[in-house]
């Protein structure tokens, strides 16, 4: 159906590992522990990748940079969010809000949202005022709440241009 909107969701998590850079939407966060994956493991900037991608009706993350291709190893997920931006841009679809979760025990992610906010807004061609992060802990419950990994969930609206 041809409509001026679309809506995609994404969600993603990472495990917590010793001896790894916690990167949360393009911010080096202080931390004893970062995420581990075959990319930097930016558990937020690839849930919003999956999210605009999901709205587009482009597929997910991993069929477009494989974490089986040697490419994407240690890759910016900043970069692979702008690439998925451009084929998202290329369908003909521009970005209209993200609204997004990051499920965190610790850190406290609350101070360095405005930066992630303004890495994100700058990696989708929009205002700041169109990217809102949140974030929660999962009250000491599961994997989360004992801090073996930390999640995120996003959504995005999209608009035909
Ligand atoms: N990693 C986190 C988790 C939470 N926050 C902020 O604390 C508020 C309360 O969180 P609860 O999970 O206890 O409801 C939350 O609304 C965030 O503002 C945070 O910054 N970083
Ligand atoms: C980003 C990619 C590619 O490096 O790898 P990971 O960093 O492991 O992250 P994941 O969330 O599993 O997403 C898909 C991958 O293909």
């Amino acid at each position: 159906m041809n409509f001026p909107v679309r809506v995609g969701q994404g969600f993603d998590v990472h495990a917590l590992v010793e001896g790894r850079p916690l990167i949360i939407g393009g911010v080096t966060i202080p931390h004893t522990h970062g995420l581990l994956g075959h990319s930097d493991a930016d558990v937020l900037l690839h849930a919003v990748t999956d999210a605009i991608l999901g709205a587009a009706g482009l597929g997910d993350i991993g069929r477009h940079f494989p974490d089986t291709d040697p490419t994407y190893k240690g890759a910016d997920s900043r970069v692979l969010l702008r690439a998925a931006m451009d084929k998202v841009r290329e369908k003909g679809w521009a970005v209209v809000n993200i609204d997004a979760t990051v499920h965190a025990q610790a850190p406290k992610i609350g101070p360095h949202a405005p930066i992630m906010v303004s890495n994100i807004a700058a990696d989708l061609a929009v205002s700041i005022d169109d990217v809102n992060i949140k974030a929660k802990t999962n009250e000491s419950l599961g994997y989360l709440g004992r801090k073996e990994g930390i999640a995120a969930t996003a959504v995005a609206l999209l608009a035909s241009i």
